[in-house]
């Protein structure tokens, strides 16, 4: 996949950390530290800008050992990549804890998830197919 990269000397390609991981850890791209104070939100750049093929989009996900070690999320969880983006991909990190974060340069903030998707053609019509659920939902099967 297409992929341009500022100051990759310093981070180099978000990578797997492990062999069937789904994830590539995105590091921040900083030239100072950021505090996040608590329930502040900051868009962290990656120095990153890909071309991802088209029928692929880009999910960026919170890790979960900073929301549970930390409180941080991504604030629009799953952030979207869209194909044809070719601005610098950022990380929209929120601080939900009540204790400062200190984000450093080359941490990894979020990690990244490729993933195919469809578009689809909107067909109207009158009346939708039956089905068992029908309008069932928010908890009509039951506890
Ligand atoms: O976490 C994110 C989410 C989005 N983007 C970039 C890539 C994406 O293709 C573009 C638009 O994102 P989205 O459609 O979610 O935002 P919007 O508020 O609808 O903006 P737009 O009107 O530009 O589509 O912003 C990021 O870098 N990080
Ligand atoms: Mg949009």
């Amino acid at each position: 996949m297409k992929v341009k990269v500022i100051n990759k000397s310093k981070h180099g390609l978000p990578q797997y950390q492990t062999e069937a991981a789904a994830g590539l850890d995105l590091n921040a791209n900083l030239s100072e530290p950021i505090t996040l104070g608590p329930l502040e939100r900051v868009l962290i750049p990656t120095g990153l800008f890909m071309e991802l093929p088209v029928g692929f989009e880009a999910q960026i996900r919170p890790r979960s050992g900073l929301a549970f070690k930390h409180g941080l999320s991504v604030l629009n969880s799953p952030g979207t990549i869209d194909a044809d983006y070719r601005g610098e991909v950022k990380v929209l990190l929120v601080n939900l804890s009540n204790e400062p974060f200190v984000v450093q340069d080359g941490e990894r903030v979020a990690q990244m998830v490729i993933a195919k998707h469809e578009q689809i053609a909107w067909e109207e019509v009158e009346v939708l197919e039956d089905s068992a659920r029908a309008a069932g939902g928010f908890g009509s099967t039951g506890k």
